[in-house]
């Protein structure tokens, strides 16, 4: 789907956030692996959280998205589970047979594959994972060393992989630099073995909110994780007690969006969103500060306003997802904004460095990309003719640069819109409520 989007500057206005899609994932995870079934409140559905839904549904939970809420029935649940029934089918009785290979197609969801991989193994499931657009480039293969080394043997380094053998407990040595995902999987994973396991970090963590998101989660549903001196020590044994229900918190990464809009031209609140939250994007309120724009809580409102803006420097290891709406502020801000430790960006869903870097370009916005950061010039000179940006199958280019259209002023294209729904399919809606004029090609 190809979107125009017209130049009409957006109104003043409130958006009520959508559930966030990294709290949706930890929620559906720990809720599916609880001794007890319960119900989930998700505001808004999203691709990424659809494909975990699926994956927790082939390791044997039972997922209905129902208008009320969503229920799950945990993987190891007194109940068949639908791999179970395949099993009874086959005539193997009830419980998944040994040797039986379920598939976990993760989409393009970075966050279920690196979440449920130590997870499968853990369980001792035999799973064959598969991704499609970027996933299958995105690294897993320090994570997967780890897994081999405690008994768990994937057949390569890439997806698509299998998975062979069980987790043990013990020492998992990992970079902090590369994924947290890989930690938040471990996190998840360990506690359900037999004994005592230690995650020990080699480098400074990055995206460190997240681990915190998971931590948050770990606590909800009964599990003891103790920081240690370069990680964490997880005892053996433990089984998930959660709440029979739960709401998943509003989406900061979603908000920032809004945000900037309202900081460059405006005035915009953004309601549903928990300020005491451990969500690293949080941080886009300060950095708004920093640019020079104001912001106000109110109750459960946070509200950014436009005031004159002065380009900052910005430290992106804990905020790899704010990096593109980041550089739509910093060409709205007077000066040079600086973006750097950015160099993991270059493996999210597309190199988000390197196409931002080109949608900056082609709006006419002075833009310097090195490796490991980028640098933007403020003032925005869009050349005549028609503007074409391609979305890279990237929701966050694609949200990112329709918030650059209306709010420096640029009338464009966007390339392969739908990829929204990733993690925000009713983009497109609030951006239209706000005065957002956009047109289907
Ligand atoms: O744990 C999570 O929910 C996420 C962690 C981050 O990934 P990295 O830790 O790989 O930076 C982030 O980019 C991603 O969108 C969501
Ligand atoms: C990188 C992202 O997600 P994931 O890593 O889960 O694919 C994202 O949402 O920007």
């Amino acid at each position: 789907m190809n979107i125009k989007i017209e130049k009409t500057p957006l109104k003043q206005g409130q958006v009520r956030i959508i559930s966030s899609k990294s709290d949706g994932h930890r929620s559906l995870i720990a809720a599916a692996l609880a001794e007890e079934e319960s119900v989930l409140f998700v505001d808004g559905w999203s691709e990424d959280m659809e494909a975990t839904a699926r994956c927790l549904q082939s390791l044997g939970a039972e997922i209905e998205r129902e208008p009320s809420g969503i229920y799950v029935m945990p993987i190891g649940c007194p109940l068949p589970c639908p791999v179970d029934r395949i099993g009874q089918a086959n005539g193997q009785g009830i419980g998944q047979a040994d040797g039986q290979l379920c598939t976990l197609d993760c989409g393009e969801s970075g966050s279920t594959l690196r979440f449920l991989l130590p997870i499968a193994g853990a369980l001792g499931k035999h799973c064959r994972f598969e991704g499609k657009g970027r996933l299958p480039e995105r690294p897993i293969g320090v994570l997967l060393d780890e897994m081999a080394r405690h008994g768990c043997k994937a057949d390569g380094d890439h997806l698509p992989v299998t998975l062979e053998g069980k987790l043990t407990a013990g020492v998992y040595t990992l970079p902090g630099n590369v994924s947290s995902q890989f930690i938040t999987g471990l996190l998840f994973a360990l506690p359900l073995l037999e004994g005592e396991s230690e995650i020990r970090l080699t480098t400074k963590i990055e995206s460190k909110g997240y681990i915190d998101m998971t931590l948050k989660t770990l606590k909800t549903f009964g599990i003891t994780v103790t920081e240690a001196e370069s990680g964490w020590s997880i005892p053996g044994g433990q089984k998930y007690h959660g709440p029979r229900m739960r709401y998943a918190e509003g989406d900061w990464s979603n908000a920032a969006f809004w945000l900037v809009a309202g900081a460059i031209g405006g005035s915009i609140g953004c309601q549903g969103l928990d300020m005491e939250s451990p969500q690293g994007d949080r941080a886009i309120a300060a950095l708004l500060e920093e640019f020079g724009a104001e912001t106000k809580v109110a109750l459960n409102q946070i509200t950014a306003t436009h005031k004159e803006m002065k380009g900052i420097r910005i430290d992106a290891s804990q905020i790899p997802d704010l990096v593109p709406i980041l550089c739509v502020a910093a060409a709205a801000a007077e000066g040079k904004t600086e973006i750097y430790n950015a160099g993991r960006l270059r493996m999210k869903e597309s190199d988000r460095l390197a196409v931002m870097a080109e949608c900056m370009q082609k709006i006419g916005v002075e833009v310097e990309e090195r490796p490991d950061s980028i640098i933007i010039t403020g003032g925005c000179n869009p050349p005549e003719g028609e503007i074409v940006i391609d979305s890279h199958n990237d929701h966050r280019i694609v949200m990112a640069m329709a918030i650059a259209a209306v709010s420096l002023g640029v009338e464009l294209t966007i390339l392969g819109a739908e990829a929204v729904n990733k993690s925000y399919p009713s983009f497109f809606i609030e951006l239209a409520k706000l005065g957002g004029v956009t047109n289907v090609l």
